[in-house]
């Protein structure tokens, strides 16, 4: 499928320790894809995101999964991380890969200009598709450590997003910044949709109840490092 091997992994190594949902918690299944331009730090993004960590990524081949979960409160979310190759050679198959996904993340490297009119390329796409109040649409800002080597303004991509109406954040995977305070307000966001939509092209698919006897627990690098930050 892509340059790395599939991985279900539902802890990182920044987790706080085990998260029990109780009885009540609701599980909720997350597509969410990455789109943009390739180099922009796709791969980066989403392996900080599940391992949280940053190392050398290829060019990837078609597409990579990863997985992490996220709780909440009363919401326990496991993303399904669909992170698409950026190169122009497999840009007719992405459709493939971001057709159903309830978060689509576009993302444009602070450093290349290129890379943000690229991404102004994907939204146009993506409207065609999904029904911005109902998919969770982001416009992420990545590299945001190469800031002496600027292109594009916090206020251009802020501006973007507003027009658009999409959630929008400067992110680092190298250095870690803001990764978990996206994926957060992403979770928050899929948890408003979830509660008001009810119609649409997106199919919320909820999961069954964690069954409590099972050893399995779960865990997430969020839940205690930013309990209250909200979308
Ligand atoms: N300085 C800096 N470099 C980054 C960051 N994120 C990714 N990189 C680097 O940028 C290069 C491309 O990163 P990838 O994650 O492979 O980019 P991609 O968007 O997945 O690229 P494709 O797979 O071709 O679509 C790599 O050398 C990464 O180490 C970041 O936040 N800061």
């Amino acid at each position: 499928m892509g340059k790395r091997t599939q991985r279900r992994e539902s802890t990182g190594p920044r987790s706080p320790g085990p998260t029990t949902p109780t009885r009540d918690t609701r599980i909720i299944r997350v597509k969410l894809v990455l789109l943009g331009s390739s180099g922009v730090g796709k791969s980066s993004l989403a392996i900080r995101f599940s391992k949280d960590e940053f190392k050398g990524t290829l060019p990837t081949v078609g597409c990579a999964y990863f997985t992490q979960v996220v709780c909440l409160s009363d919401v326990t979310f496991h993303f399904e991380i669909w992170d698409t190759a950026g190169q122009e050679k497999y840009h007719s198959v992405t459709p493939l890969y971001y057709r159903g996904a309830h978060a689509a993340l576009v993302v444009y490297d602070i450093s290349k200009r290129e890379s943000f009119i690229r991404a102004q390329m994907w939204l146009r796409e993506l409207e065609k598709h999904y029904i911005p109040a109902s998919t969770v649409m982001v416009l992420v800002g990545n590299k945001g450590d190469l800031s002496d080597l600027r292109q594009v303004t916090l206020q251009e991509g802020h501006s973007l997003a507003v027009d658009r109406g999409l959630l929008f954040m400067e992110t680092s995977a190298k250095s870690g910044n803001q990764v978990s305070e996206l994926m957060l307000a992403i979770a928050h966001r899929v948890k408003r949709c979830t509660s008001e939509h009810q119609s649409g092209l997106t199919e919320w698919q909820e999961t069954e109840l964690v069954n409590l006897r099972r050893s399995e627990t779960l865990q997430h690098p969020l839940a205690s490092c930013c309990p209250s930050i909200g979308p």
